[in-house]
């Protein structure tokens, strides 16, 4: 028998009550996993994983893209969605079926049903990337849920409250895992604390996160 110390994914499977409204799936995307991967090498070579800056001047340690009618950005002028992707002036490509397929899955297993998201916002963390704590608030409609899901290195996701400084659950997420909030933790707070280096074997040392959302 080999102890394992850092599983890369989860082994039991099921929901995960995080909130009232908030639940983590584990190992919901794993059947997926091949061709979300495969997904994203065709989708960066239409629209580049990039480091933005954000509204205060700081240039953010995530690389993203995205995928969908809506993109989320942010530079100097602010946080918002965008139909064009402003490096290439092209629309974001279009979000793949499966995706779309996935995050409805998702949405409805977590109890939210007739979950149609028209941005799908893909974070690409390295070693030391980390997302601080913050809320989802740029979409148009709060009353559908965000749907994340995590591929490659485990990383630690701080789910908090409706209040910064509220304290917030560390929940370790693999590759494979989802997570669900909306109804009344749809505002909550939350972030993603530095990534330590443990390479996946497939992905290496990266972990993707693909945020799906109703932003128009
Ligand atoms: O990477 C994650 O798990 C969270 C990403 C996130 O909260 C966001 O992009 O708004
Ligand atoms: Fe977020």
């Amino acid at each position: 028998m080999t102890l394992d110390l850092f599983p890369c994914e989860s082994t039991t499977t099921g929901l995960e009550a995080i909130g009232p409204g908030a639940f983590v799936l584990r190992g919901f995307a794993l059947a997926q996993s091949a061709e979300l991967i495969a997904a994203i090498t065709e989708l960066e070579r239409r629209a580049p994983f990039r480091h933005m800056t954000t509204p205060g001047g700081f240039r953010m340690s995530v690389a993203l893209t995205n995928c969908g009618t809506l993109g989320w950005t942010t530079d100097l002028q602010g946080y918002r969605y965008t139909t064009l992707d402003p490096q290439t002036g092209q629309p974001w490509p279009d979000m793949p079926d499966a995706f779309m397929g996935l995050a409805r899955e998702a949405a409805a297993a977590a109890g939210f049903s007739g979950f149609v998201p028209d941005a799908c916002l893909i974070n690409r963390y390295v070693p030391g990337a980390r997302m601080s704590l913050h809320q989802d608030k740029n979409e148009r409609d709060f009353s559908a849920p965000i749907v994340s899901v995590s591929l490659g290195m485990p990383a630690v996701f701080l789910f908090g409250g409706h209040a910064r400084g509220d304290k917030a659950a560390r929940i370790p997420l693999l590759h494979g895992d989802a997570v669900v909030w909306g109804g009344q933790d749809r505002m909550r707070y939350h972030g993603v604390l530095p990534l330590k280096d443990r390479p996946h074997p497939v992905l290496g040392s990266q972990r993707i996160n693909f945020t799906f959302r109703k932003a128009g």
